[in-house]
């Protein structure tokens, strides 16, 4: 079974990435079979695993009770907020954004009404001085609040971020406020590892909340680390992961070949090994699914890049990038495999006047819905890709709610953690990253020494 539709909200077919739909670029059937059958085993495991408790970063969806936990410490931060600053990289960010971005984050004008009353959130994961101090400099020490998150507590741009807002408060005389200001998300204390950022927040008086030191930051969405952030946007938490249960629950009934996350694996894994098709494209058109696809990049790229293997994946949103990379995906070197996420626009929108647009002589949007012009172009690309020889997974949703985003970021979740399995590559840890870090503190330590042999005011404070 090629196209799924079953208990979840959406549809899942990858008949545009068969030989028999867009020719001799596409997979047979028994390519596409070879690798399911493959994953039969695996998916075995991870049903036994799951039951036994493994598998946490998968398993978190079926539990509840955290939730309240992460809601109480929300709270007690929100007390006299007006603006929530989230700082934290990688799978300590992207998660989180992924979840705010549903509930309007950043977009303008598509703020529900829960998140009205709710502080404005701001998310500062990536580390440019600049950015730091102006950002700063424009909010506000008695209403602002930090919630800093790394599974680690080491990471260097994370600490940098606290430790520059913390010396801001102090500077505004708020240092008083430090313990209810900022908000801890780190690992446990382990006997012979450094945790830099409890052991500060514990020497201030900070509040932390654990990291399950089980799960990994890029599969931590559905931890505290990704509802944390969905509670304070005003989402259902629940409904998030009620979402990923329910793939859960497929996973436990269903053969590789009618579970759509093993069906998923086998065809990008095939069209990478068979077809040379290196480049992963994740396409929505919907504004509040677009940050899907930039977690789903660091989650395909840093779990299956490794040992010469896997792919890279490439985030696009419709329709902006058919105006920008589209002529790439047709037309380029053929090897990319699109996955176009397609909602089904409601016709709530109001029709354009007939007038304006026949003044403007575009009479074939008189009485056209922006969602219709959306709808129809998300279809045709898709065939358009299709006919240009171009693999194309279609992943139709209903509406891009709670649950819908639970679906989808479990499904990518266990699909990666399959293609990982017909790669032949473990698809946790991420050993490539450490070098550079590594040389990173070597060149600080470096130039340190430099400004001390070079600098009076250095000398003089040693
Ligand atoms: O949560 P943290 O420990 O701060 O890690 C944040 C990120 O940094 C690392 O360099 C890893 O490559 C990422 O996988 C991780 O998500």
């Amino acid at each position: 079974m090629r196209e799924m539709a079953g208990t979840m909200t959406f549809h899942h077919d990858i008949t545009g990435c068969l030989d028999e739909r867009i020719g001799a670029r596409g997979l047979a059937h028994a390519a596409l079979d070879a690798r399911l059958h493959a994953l039969e085993p695996k998916l075995a495991e991870l049903r036994e695993s799951l039951g036994q408790g493994g598998y946490r970063m998968l398993g978190i969806a079926r539990e509840n009770q955290d939730i309240e936990t992460t809601r109480a410490a929300l709270e007690r931060l929100f007390d006299g907020a007006k603006t929530l600053v989230v700082f934290g990289t990688g799978g300590s960010s992207l998660g989180g954004q992924t979840l705010a971005r549903l509930a309007g984050w950043c977009i303008p004008g598509d703020q529900r009404p829960a998140a009205n009353t709710l502080p404005r959130v701001r998310f500062y994961d990536n580390l440019d001085p600049l950015s730091l101090q102006h950002g700063l400099n424009l909010l506000d020490p008695e209403t602002t609040r930090f919630l800093v998150i790394s599974k680690s507590g080491g990471t260097a741009e994370t600490l940098m971020q606290a430790l520059s807002a913390l010396d801001w408060m102090r500077r505004a005389d708020m240092g008083h406020m430090i313990p209810r200001a900022f908000l801890g998300l780190s690992e446990p204390a382990r006997e012979g590892t450094k945790n830099p950022l409890r052991q500060l927040f514990e020497g201030l008086g900070v509040p932390l909340l654990d990291h399950d030191p089980e799960i990994g930051g890029r599969f931590s969405v559905f931890s505290n680390v990704g509802m944390i952030v969905a509670l304070a946007r005003g989402l259902d938490a629940h409904a998030i992961r009620d979402g990923g249960r329910q793939v859960l629950d497929e996973l436990e009934s269903q053969s590789a070949a009618d579970f759509a996350p093993a069906v998923g694996a086998a065809t990008a894994v095939a069209l990478a090994e068979d077809k040379g098709v290196r480049v992963n494209v994740m396409m929505p058109y919907a504004d509040r699914l677009s940050h899907l696809a930039r977690w789903y990049v660091q989650l395909w790229a840093e779990s299956l890049g490794k040992d010469g293997k896997g792919t890279t994946p490439l985030a696009a949103l419709g329709p902006v990038d058919q105006h920008s990379q589209l002529q790439l995906f047709m037309d380029g070197p053929p090897d990319h495999m699109i996955t176009l996420i397609r909602p089904a626009h409601g016709r709530d929108d109001p029709p354009m006047p007939a007038d304006l647009a026949e003044m403007a002589g575009a009479e074939n949007l008189a009485g056209r819905r922006v969602s219709e012009l959306v709808s129809a172009q998300q279809q045709a690309i898709g065939d358009a890709l299709m006919q240009a020889g171009r693999p194309v997974r279609v992943i139709d949703v209903d509406n891009p709610d709670e649950t819908t985003l639970g679906h989808l970021l479990m499904h990518m979740m266990v699909e990666t953690i399959l293609a990982g399995h017909l790669l032949g590559v473990d698809p946790f840890g991420q050993p490539g990253v450490e070098l550079g870090k590594k040389l990173t503190r070597e060149y600080l330590a470096a130039s340190d020494e430099r400004d001390s042999a070079h600098s009076p005011a250095r000398r003089g404070a040693d």
